[in-house]
């Protein structure tokens, strides 16, 4: 069953959406970029504020993939209780091999962490299982562009399929974004990944992400998720 995650950006946030129940609440700071971080603070605040009252994750921020500082970011993001850290990697995964290596000791210690690649980077999915291998828990696809042109505009339903059996068959969780609007829900659903991610639709400027949190738009994306795995599941 597919589930739903929502991005914030700050403590209000969080408020106006948990009465509508997400599966996962994800933190990020848009204006920092795609994975833009927000501090370990207000992190460590989300968490607690949550109270595991639906999961969690958070981005560490735009590195490069060879920054020696991703280890440290990781393991900070991870040390503020943050159920999944998502860390951006580069189209062609095997480009992030060393990378992800260097990981596998924090996967080892328990850390739960979520690789996010790009639609409109031309993503080789070929090397997934390498994500696999690193102990991560899941890969995701997102847009690293944030305009009308979203996931769908980037990758074709069959290709989408393709990723999500991909990381099925090597256990990893997968989540599917970017720019999703509520008329994209009922095409993705049937591809069964584990989670459909959106921010640019519950903002109350869908074109500015940076906008605040519209409970209307929060509610009729989770109303949208309902009905349709309703359908999806007779
Ligand atoms: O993690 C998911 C993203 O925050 C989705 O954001 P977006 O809907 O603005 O592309």
């Amino acid at each position: 069953m597919s589930c739903w995650l929502a991005s914030v950006r700050n403590l209000e946030e969080i408020s106006c959406l948990l009465a509508e129940g997400p599966d996962i609440i994800d933190f990020k700071e848009p204006k920092e970029g795609v994975l833009g971080a927000l501090p370990l603070e207000t992190v460590r605040e989300a968490v607690a504020l949550i109270g595991r009252r639906c999961q969690t994750s958070a981005a560490i921020g735009d590195f490069p993939v060879d920054s020696p500082q991703i280890y440290q970011r990781v393991l900070e993001m991870a040390a503020t209780g943050v159920d999944y850290v998502k860390i951006g990697l580069p189209s062609n995964i095997q480009q992030a091999a060393a990378c992800l290596l260097s990981l596998r000791p924090l996967a080892d210690q328990g850390v739960s962490m979520v690789g996010v690649i790009f639609a409109d980077k031309r993503p080789d999915f070929s090397w997934t299982y390498l994500i696999g291998q690193a102990g991560f828990k899941g890969i995701m696809l997102d847009t690293a562009i944030k305009d009308d042109f979203g996931l769908l505009s980037h990758l074709s339903l069959s290709e989408l399929n393709n990723f999500v059996k991909l990381a099925r068959s090597v256990r990893l969780i997968s989540g599917l974004a970017g720019s999703l609007s509520i008329q994209d829900i009922p095409k993705l659903l049937p591809l069964r990944a584990d989670y459909l991610g959106f921010r640019s639709a519950l903002c109350v400027a869908a074109r500015n992400r940076c906008s605040r949190l519209d409970p209307k738009a929060v509610l009729l994306i989770k109303q949208a998720m309902r009905e349709n795995l309703r359908i999806f599941e007779i």
